[in-house]
């Protein structure tokens, strides 16, 4: 008893942390950190599942705070002795203004750093992004590369660029001295496009093919891969790395790691039918339905249509050209950078994520009834 009472000693901060990824985290740092004394949850929108991890051993203090707020995360990061920075808007379908993504995942990012300075956190872990380094303007294919393949990062978008401006900032931020002296340890994790229970983007292909009598129609071509992790192994990578960068600061300080797992490489439409195909839904076509030049032709004019109609209404759709370039290019990582650094191994093998995720869509559908 006496023991435990010593081992827990760390206290944690996850910004975004009711959000999809932040809330596999918190749920992961609560089963699999057993040196944790306090958890700290710090976000826009509470959730009320919070209140049930109130009763456990590890005190949780929800905290409802905006990361573009420097006094509230210098509140919130004082006394931690880790923060994993999750908090962002991901937005790549146009609802928030190309400023609000800016001001939240670039200003939001620095005043984590300047909180960590200023309060004296050593410990720093970036949700960032396989779009930091692409699909690039240039649809060019990343075919299965790792964290030293050379590729050609334009991006133009507001999303892709406020998280390579963010990482580059906490990378840069490594080895800065915080308060006391001792300096900040910091790197990034890339995830690839995220699956997993509560996955917003899953749950509107769900709902469309529901719509459409119980049928999706094929888009893009089989041939075109797209990488995907769950998001148990994001979540356990982002424990790892928060663990093991005391003790191995000189070679994580700095480092960006892609996540992965066993995940099979597959185009984004034939990765979704793993989960909705058993839910009901079926994907028709072996190959796109409609050419290319009409799919983007529609993308325009979505965007047209958002255009138009702001005064009246948001009209967000899934399809509009950056979302259709981002499905229509190869993108998939094979590494196994964050095994040699950090002895990462995926915790939820694919057949494990795969069924979790059907359970979880069956839920949505039971809901939905
Ligand atoms: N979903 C993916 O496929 C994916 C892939 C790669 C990287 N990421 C990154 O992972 C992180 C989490 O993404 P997600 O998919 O869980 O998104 P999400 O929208 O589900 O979660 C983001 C959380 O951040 C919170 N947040 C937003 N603005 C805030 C602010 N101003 N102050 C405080 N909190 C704020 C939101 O309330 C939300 O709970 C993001 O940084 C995102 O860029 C996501
Ligand atoms: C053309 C449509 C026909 O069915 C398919 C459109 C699919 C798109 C909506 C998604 C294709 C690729 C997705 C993105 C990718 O998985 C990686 C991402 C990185 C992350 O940081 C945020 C989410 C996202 C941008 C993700 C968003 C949805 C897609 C563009």
């Amino acid at each position: 008893m006496a023991d435990s009472a010593q081992a827990q000693k760390l206290v944690y901060l996850v910004t975004g942390g009711c959000g999809f990824l932040g809330e596999h985290v918190v749920r992961m740092l609560l089963q699999q950190e057993p040196q944790l004394r306090e958890l700290r949850i710090f976000d826009l929108h509470l959730g009320p599942w919070l209140e049930e991890l109130k009763t456990g051993p590890v005190q949780v203090t929800a905290i409802q705070g905006d990361v573009t707020q420097a006094h509230e995360v210098a509140a919130a990061v004082a006394g931690a002795h880790v923060v994993i920075h999750t908090a962002g808007l991901v937005d790549v379908f146009g609802k928030t203004s190309p400023e609000t993504i800016h001001e939240v995942n670039v200003q939001g990012t620095r005043n984590v750093i300047e909180a960590c300075v200023q309060t004296g956190t050593r410990f720093l872990v970036y949700t960032s992004s396989m779009e930091v380094v692409g699909p690039n303007i240039k649809g060019q294919p990343f075919y299965r590369g790792n964290e030293n393949t050379p590729y050609e990062a334009v991006h133009r978008h507001p999303y892709p660029c406020s998280k390579a401006l963010a990482e580059q900032l906490v990378l840069e931020a490594n080895g800065r001295k915080v308060l006391g002296g001792l300096p900040l340890v910091t790197c990034a994790l890339r995830p690839t496009g995220i699956y997993g229970e509560g996955h917003q983007i899953m749950r509107d292909f769900y709902h469309q093919g529901l719509r459409l009598g119980g049928r999706l129609f094929r888009a893009i071509p089989a041939s075109v891969e797209h990488g995907r992790v769950y998001v148990g192994n994001v979540a356990w990578m982002h424990v790892l790395v928060a663990r093991e960068l005391e003790h191995r600061a000189a070679l994580m300080g700095g480092q960006v790691y892609f996540c992965y797992d066993n995940s099979p490489y597959k185009s984004y439409e034939d990765f979704n039918m793993e989960f909705l195909g058993p839910c009901g839904l079926r994907l028709v076509g072996t190959r796109p339905l409609l050419p290319y030049w009409l799919l983007l032709f529609l993308a325009a004019l979505n965007v047209l249509l958002q255009w138009l109609l702001r005064p009246l209404l948001l009209y967000a759709p899934l399809l509009n050209p950056y979302t259709l370039a981002m499905a229509n290019t190869t993108f998939t990582v094979s590494t196994d950078k964050a095994r040699r650094h950090f002895g990462y191994e995926p915790l939820f093998s694919w057949e494990e994520s795969r069924t979790r995720t059907i359970r979880w869509v069956q839920a949505v559908e039971g809901s939905a009834q």
